[in-house]
């Protein structure tokens, strides 16, 4: 039975979103403690797919997730998934609010109680572990007093739901990817998403010059995020989802522009997002004015049309 991996340990929002981009009769689901290990058994072959968190409403990116997908052996995403999240706060059972002197849990989950701490738990310090059902574990194992994890937590590790529906802004969501190694890309839907990383040369103007390849055949942007790239302070990798597919002529051509103006593309997936808001293509950049355009040309150089 082909595996996927998620970003574990059992109880994560990541597992969360794995059971709903798997298919139960199909896939054995595996935890694995840390996002680079996910990646890492995806590289391998070890597993056939991975699930791991890439951005929240609230807390935006994750950077370790940018990191694993940006450097290393190429891996592309399949799918995505958004998830609401809203956390429960758990302890060992008889532990009273007053007696909570630590608070765990994974960065961005804490980014996004940060005001229900304040207010309920102020006296507690706040301790970023590798994932919120890690953070679930070490409160069963006694190493904190308190963890504020996914509500499932509470199904996998013995404690008691001090409180629930915990969230400073009520709609958060996170979302997540479901990477795969390269291989044929998802048939496209109309409401697709494509997600690459670039480094743009360090020169005047190359990020905007970047930006104009799409904003010249109409492709929306949906997330821009710049990383340093780590070899040269002041250098990026920016990471950026756009709106269609690579199938797509116009979403090719940028690619194709892309690449000869960056020091590096990376493909990172073309899926259909969960959404479902389809793409609104128009003249000129519709997949026909592109062949229309490229037929006319090879004519011209044919002698056959001016
Ligand atoms: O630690 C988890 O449960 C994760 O899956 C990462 C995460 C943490 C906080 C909010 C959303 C996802």
């Amino acid at each position: 039975m082909p595996r996927i991996a998620y970003f574990g340990p059992q109880g994560t929002f990541t597992e969360q979103a794995a059971r709903a981009l798997a298919d139960p009769r199909e896939h054995e689901l595996l935890p694995l403690d840390t996002i680079p290990a996910v990646v890492a058994a995806v590289r391998s072959g070890e597993v056939a797919a991975g699930c791991v968190p890439v951005e929240n409403s609230v807390e935006g990116a994750v950077p370790a997730t940018m990191d694993a997908l940006a450097l290393g052996e190429p891996v592309v995403a399949v799918a995505e998934h958004v998830l609401p999240v809203h956390f429960s706060v758990l302890v060992r059972p008889g532990t009273e609010a007053a007696q909570i002197q630590t608070v765990a849990s994974h960065p961005h989950g804490l980014a996004q109680v940060r005001g229900w701490l304040e207010a309920n738990l102020p006296k507690a310090t706040a301790i970023a572990v590798n994932s919120t059902a890690g953070a679930a574990r070490a409160v069963h194992a006694g190493e904190y007093d308190a963890a504020v994890s996914a509500p499932v937590a509470v199904e996998h590790y013995p404690l008691h739901e001090l409180a629930t529906g915990v969230a400073d802004v009520a709609d958060a969501v996170t979302r997540f990817l479901l990477v795969t190694r390269p291989g044929a890309l998802p048939a496209p839907t109309g409401a697709d998403r494509t997600s690459l990383v670039a480094v743009a040369v360090n020169r005047t103007g190359a990020l905007s010059g970047l930006l104009h390849e799409l904003a010249l055949r109409e492709i929306n942007l949906t997330r821009l995020e710049a990383r340093p790239t780590k070899d040269r302070f002041g250098e990026y990798r920016f990471f950026l989802d756009v709106e269609g597919h690579l199938a797509e002529q116009r979403i090719a051509d940028a690619l194709a522009a892309l690449h000869r103006r960056c020091l590096e593309v990376r493909f990172l997936g073309s899926y259909p997002r969960t959404d479902g808001t389809q793409t609104q293509v128009a003249a000129p950049t519709r997949d026909e004015d592109f062949a229309a355009a490229t037929d006319w040309v090879a004519a011209v150089r044919r002698g056959e049309r001016a």
